[in-house]
C-alpha cells in the first residue's frame, strides 16, 4: 500500500543488557513485512574505515571511551531519523540507553572525564530539543547479570573478552534504575519482558509482545 502519510511509524525501541538477546528478538520480527527493523550499527562500530572503534573502547577506554560514545550517538541519531513507509520501526537500543546506561556507566567507571561527559550531554540536550525522537513504547528484555555473563562469553564476541562481570551487573542496575525504577526520563511507556528464558521457552513472552507491537497494523488494515 502507498500510504504516503508523512506521520512517523509507531516506533519501539528494544532496550537490555549485553547479551540480553536483542538481535534475536529483532529476528522474531522478520517474518512481519510491515515491520521496519533498525538493529544496532555494531558493525560500523567494529569497522569505521578500518578502524575498530568497539575494540579500542574496550581495550584502551581513556583514549577511546569518548570518541566511541560519540559515534554511537552519531549513528544512533541517524537510526531515530530514518524514514520508513513501514507502519512499525523497530530500534535495537536508542539514543537513551546511550545517555542513561552507557554513558553513565563509563562516566563512573572513570572511562570517560566529567569534561567529556558534559559535552556528550550537551548533544543529547540539543538532540531533544530540537529532533522529535520518535518513541511510542519500550521493550525490556530484563535478564540477570549472571545469565547475561554467561551467554556473553558463550557468543565470545572478541571485544568483549575482557568485559567482566561487575561490567555487566552495573549496566544492569542502570538499565533497572531507569526502566524500572523511572529515575531518568522514559519516552514511552515500558513492556517488561523475562529474558532469562532460554530460547525454547521464550516464544511465549515474544508472543506477548507481538500484541503490543503489531497493533497498529492490524489497526491500520481496518481503517
Ligand atoms: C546506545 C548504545 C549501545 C551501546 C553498545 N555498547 C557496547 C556493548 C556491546 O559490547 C556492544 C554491542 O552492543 O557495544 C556500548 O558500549 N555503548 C552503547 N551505547
Amino acid at each position: 500500500s502507498f500510504t504516503s502519510n508523512n506521520k512517523a511509524p509507531y516506533t519501539v525501541l528494544v532496550e537490555g543488557n549485553i547479551g540480553s538477546g536483542k538481535t534475536t528478538f529483532l529476528n522474531h520480527f522478520k517474518q512481519f513485512q510491515d515491520v521496519c527493523l533498525m538493529t544496532e550499527p555494531v558493525e560500523n562500530w567494529r569497522n569505521l574505515n578500518g578502524v575498530n572503534l568497539l575494540d579500542l573502547m574496550y581495550k584502551n577506554p581513556d583514549m577511546w571511551a569518548m570518541t566511541f560514545q560519540n559515534y554511537v550517538t552519531l549513528t544512533m541519531l541517524k537510526n531515530h531519523i530514518k524514514q520508513t513507509e513501514k507502519p512499525v520501526k523497530l530500534m535495537e537500543r536508542s539514543i537513551y540507553s546511550a545517555r542513561y546506561c552507557f554513558v553513565e556507566k563509563m562516566l563512573s567507571s572513570g572511562m570517560i572525564q566529567p569534561g567529556m561527559y558534559h559535552v556528550l550531554q550537551e548533544w543529547y540536550n540539543f538532540i531533544y530539543e530540537h529532533h522529535k525522537i520518535q518513541a511510542d513504547l519500550i521493550v525490556y528484555l530484563r535478564t540477570s547479570p549472571e545469565v547475561v555473563y554467561e551467554r556473553m562469553q558463550e557468543r565470545a564476541r572478541s571485544e568483549e573478552s575482557c568485559v567482566p562481570y561487575q561490567y555487566l551487573k552495573d549496566l544492569h542496575e542502570l538499565h533497572e534504575n531507569w526502566l524500572i525504577h523511572g529515575h531518568h526520563y522514559r519516552p514511552a511507556q515500558v513492556l517488561v519482558l523475562d529474558a532469562n528464558l532460554d530460547l525454547d521457552n521464550i516464544n511465549a513472552e515474544y508472543q506477548r509482545s507481538e500484541n503490543s507491537i503489531l497493533r497498529p497494523i492490524v489497526i491500520e488494515n481496518t481503517n
